[in-house]
């Protein structure tokens, strides 16, 4: 049975007891009252006897009077009484009328009275007729006078009677209103005692209930930041998977960082910060990408700048006393909590991430932190992959001798860079070059000494030409430079100076110094010599056969 229903049927009791209670003093109230009528009815009697008693007495004294002077007059108190007599009678009569034995004195007591009058209105009417000489011997006999006194004694017994009646019954009032005095404080104290512990009851009760609803209140706003919790994480497993979706398809780190930032915003609202990763070199981190507009870390940093970078493992700054990195552009303004994780894949540290604006207290910031791992951990290898594809790509467009592009990357570039150019109006040249006597060198000196040639002739090359140009390695000895919006003019200029680098290669095989390579050059240039990559590279390779029929070791420009 719940709190709340004992509660009720404890009321219900206490309201029964109450009523139980009162009927106590109501009852004794009664008794008293009831005392206090038979008091007054007493007091009644005691009243209607004397009145009896005085109609006489003033019936008496009117006779008297007038049997002394014959004057009417003086009957009037004897008529007066005569009326006044009945009623008492009446009275006391109907007073008495269920007690036999009282009934029997009042009888007796009337019978009295009647010879009392009777005798009265005897002598009067003898006075009247006969005169006082006929009516003194009448008076002489003193009758009425025994009469009285008859009466007066009988009368006296009843109130003796009475007044001993009536002091019992004072008494007894007086004993009930202690006895009703008594149960009325019982009562009242009873009632109190009742109701004290009703509401010692209704405060259990009430408190009960206080803290059942705190508890439930607590409850739902436990349940309320789960479900907020639980909604943010899902947000952020949703934005999750859509950055490493978005990182799936990209192969440059530089766009792979830029990603990384924009979700990093995202995910983590309310804080900043920026991703490092080493350079090839691995002597120096530099910042690839940041996010939340006020991360305080430098550009560049040097590993032992970082004690995440020193330890291997995460490393947070939350209070005065942490040890702050040394990579903090500013100095560490506290509570604004920072963390650095290492980027560790396949067991390489690759960089760091730096995290500022950790939450402050304990319960959220471990759920941030285990958070903000789960996610180092996921860039860590996307940034992996990245790397993977790159150099996946890398292997697959470059040549492993010389590190230059090779012949499948030159066909797709010089097919995109002739549209290209072409759109703008702009010239394209070409260079195809060949080793002169390569044979010889492989022959001689052998392979290897080839191969080292190669390799020095494809440095040449590429100390020589812009960023934007393109070197080939077309097959064999036989290099294709791609110079996008170069007319024809520049490209000659720029094969003769590469012909003289060539020509100056200090080549030193098997500690002895060999005889400088040369090599011949055919240069086209669109859309002068070809409208398209085939005819462009026919025009080329056409002017380079020349260049070799020619005594080789020059440059030939193409024939219109
Ligand atoms: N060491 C080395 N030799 C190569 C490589 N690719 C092609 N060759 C050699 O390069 C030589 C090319 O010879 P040729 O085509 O006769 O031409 P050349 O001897 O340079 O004579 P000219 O081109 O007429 O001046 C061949 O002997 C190939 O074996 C390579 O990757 N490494």
């Amino acid at each position: 049975m719940d709190a709340e229903k004992k509660l009720n049927i404890a009321a219900g009791l206490v309201f029964v007891l109450i009523l139980l209670i009162a009927v106590v003093p109501y009852r004794a109230s009664l008794s008293t009252r009831a005392t206090v009528v038979e008091l007054g009815r007493i007091q009644n009697r005691e009243e209607k006897f004397e009145q009896l008693i005085d109609a006489l007495r003033d019936a008496e004294t009117g006779q008297r009077g007038f049997l002394i002077t014959a004057k009417d007059s003086y009957l009037e108190p004897y008529h007066v009484a005569l009326g006044e007599i009945p009623d008492a009678r009446g009275a006391l009569l109907q007073m008495v009328q269920a007690q036999p034995q009282e009934l029997a004195a009042l009888e007796e007591i009337f019978r009295m009275v009647d010879l009392k009058l009777k005798d009265m209105a005897h002598m009067i009417e003898v006075r009247r007729a006969k005169g006082l000489a006929m009516a003194e011997p009448v008076i002489a006999v003193e009758r009425g006078k025994e009469y009285m006194d008859a009466l007066r004694q009988l009368i006296a017994v009843q109130q003796a009677h009475l007044a001993n009646r009536r002091g019992e019954l004072r008494q007894e009032l007086e004993r009930k209103s202690q006895d009703a005095f008594a149960v009325e404080v019982g009562a009242t104290v009873a009632n109190l005692l009742l109701l004290a512990l009703l509401m010692v009851a209704m405060t259990r009760v009430l408190k009960a209930r206080q803290a059942t609803a705190a508890l439930v209140q607590e409850t739902a706003n436990t349940l309320g930041r789960s479900a907020a919790e639980a909604e943010r994480r899902n947000v952020q497993m949703e934005v999750s998977a859509e950055m490493l979706q978005a990182l799936g398809s990209i192969s440059s780190a530089a766009e792979t960082s830029r990603i990384i930032a924009s979700y990093c915003a995202k995910l983590l609202p309310g804080m900043s910060g920026t991703v490092y990763l080493y350079r090839s070199s691995r002597d120096l981190l530099e910042a690839q990408a940041s996010w939340g507009g006020n991360s305080s870390s430098v550009e560049q940093l040097e590993p032992k700048d970082c004690w995440a970078l020193q330890r291997g493992r995460a490393h947070a700054t939350r209070n005065a006393g942490d040890l702050c990195c040394a990579h903090y552009a500013q100095q560490a303004v506290f509570p604004v909590g920072r963390l650095c994780i290492p980027l560790v894949t396949q067991g390489e540290v690759i960089g760091l991430i730096y995290f500022e604006g950790l939450a402050e207290d304990e319960a959220s910031l471990k759920a941030q932190q285990q958070m903000l791992d789960r996610l180092t951990e996921q860039i860590a290898l996307a940034l992996s992959n990245v790397r993977l594809r790159e150099t996946l790509r890398m292997q697959s467009i470059i040549d492993p001798l010389t590190g230059l592009f090779n012949r499948r990357y030159m066909d797709e570039t010089l097919k995109r860079e002739l549209g290209r150019t072409e759109r703008k109006g702009l010239p394209l040249s070409l260079i195809v070059l060949d080793l002169d006597h390569f044979k010889r060198v492989n022959d001689t000196f052998g392979h290897d000494a080839g191969d080292l040639l190669l390799k020095s002739v494809a440095n040449q090359v590429r100390d020589n030409i812009r960023g934007s140009d393109l070197a080939c390695r077309f097959g064999g000895e036989e290099l294709v430079l791609i110079l996008p919006e170069c007319d024809l003019a520049t490209a000659l200029e720029r094969a003769e100076r590469i012909r003289v680098a060539i020509a100056s290669i200090d080549l030193l095989h098997a500690g002895q110094r060999r005889a400088a390579p040369t090599a011949s050059f055919g240069v086209s240039q669109f859309p002068l010599h070809g409208a398209d990559a085939t005819a462009l590279l026919k025009a080329a390779d056409q002017a380079l056969y020349r260049a070799k029929h020619s005594g080789r070791n020059r440059v030939v420009e193409a024939k219109p």
